[in-house]
């Protein structure tokens, strides 16, 4: 059990009908996230990922299931609040930051944090030194005047996170926050995320991207909308995705591995003809000085 979690799930399900079918894109899930702390989420596509972290948000109403965030007067439960008290509850508590950054191209990078600002009840000077002071804080003083367009993707994403900081929030949300980004700009954010959480704030973050894991304290595999026993996936040797014993696999000198697609298991096979084989590795464990162990934060945290 985290310590007093921010964020606390218990149950989480999400059902989508479509016509005569239902999807179960998230089943029964439960989570505690602490100030302080980095949960990766991953996961195949489709898994459930996007849904549960837009129903952590209040951005999205479960089927059942609650939310229950710490606020400054105590704990809120989210799924019981009304469609009316949701804007205000999400402006209080969460920062969100997507892949696709969604700056408006024709503000510079302080107006976009600005607007934040506004959303979040500080106007005019105010709003401005608190946007000059967000930008500073993640490397941005000297782009401050900048139009998004004349950003790169890795300083857009960075105006983004500043905007998700507008009103403080002791939550940040993002979704594939690295997904644009090269090696060297998915580096930085990561690191900035890091230090955000650092700050007592709780961080949860849904991604593909395995170079995420270097920053979480956590990291949980969703599948079909539930979480699974990170110890039990296998780690595809050409992408580096973490995959189910399931899929596609191959034999080679008395080693198993595993993939992610028929695309990498080819291309592995194609490489082993031409390349000594490197024995296929179980995934990493997550950082271990802050570490509460790979399968905390399941069911039963
Ligand atoms: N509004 C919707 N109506 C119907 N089905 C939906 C809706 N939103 C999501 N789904 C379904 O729910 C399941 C989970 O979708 P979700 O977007 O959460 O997956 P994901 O793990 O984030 O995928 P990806 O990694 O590809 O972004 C999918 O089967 C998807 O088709």
């Amino acid at each position: 059990m985290t310590p007093s979690p921010i964020l606390a799930v218990r149950g989480l399900t999400k059902n989508f009908r479509s016509g005569p079918s239902v999807v179960h894109a998230v089943r029964d899930v439960d989570l505690d996230v602490g100030g302080g702390e980095v949960v990766l989420i991953m996961g195949p596509s489709g898994s459930g990922k996007t849904t549960l972290l837009l129903m952590l948000g209040a951005l999205l109403r479960p089927t059942s299931g609650t939310v229950t965030v710490q606020g400054p007067a105590g704990p809120v439960d989210l799924t019981a609040a009304g469609e009316r008290a949701l804007p205000a509850l999400r402006a209080v508590t969460f920062g969100f930051v997507f892949q696709d950054y969604a700056l408006l191209g024709a503000l510079t990078a302080a107006e976009n944090v600005e607007v934040a600002c506004n959303l979040a009840g500080v106007a005019g000077r105010a709003a401005s030194a608190r946007a000059a002071s967000l930008l500073d804080r993640v490397g941005l003083a000297d782009r401050a005047r900048f139009r998004p367009a004349q950003l790169s993707g890795g300083e857009q994403q960075r105006v983004a996170v500043a905007r998700a900081l507008a009103n403080d929030p002791r939550v940040l949300l993002a979704d594939e926050p690295t997904a644009n980004l090269d090696a060297a700009h998915g580096r930085d954010l990561a690191r900035l995320l890091r230090m955000l959480a650092d700050e007592a704030r709780a961080v949860v973050i849904v991604s593909h991207d395995t170079r995420l894991r270097e920053i979480a304290d956590r990291v949980l595999w969703l599948e079909d909308g539930q979480f699974r026993e990170l110890a039990s996936m296998a780690r595809d040797p050409v992408c580096g995705m973490d995959v189910e014993r399931t899929g596609p696999h191959l034999e080679r000198d008395g080693a198993i591995y595993w993939f992610c697609s028929a695309g990498c298991r080819d291309e592995f096979a194609e490489g082993s003809r031409t390349k000594p084989l490197h024995r296929h590795r179980l995934p990493a464990e997550p950082r271990t000085a802050r570490s509460n162990g790979a399968t905390d934060g399941m069911r039963g945290t």
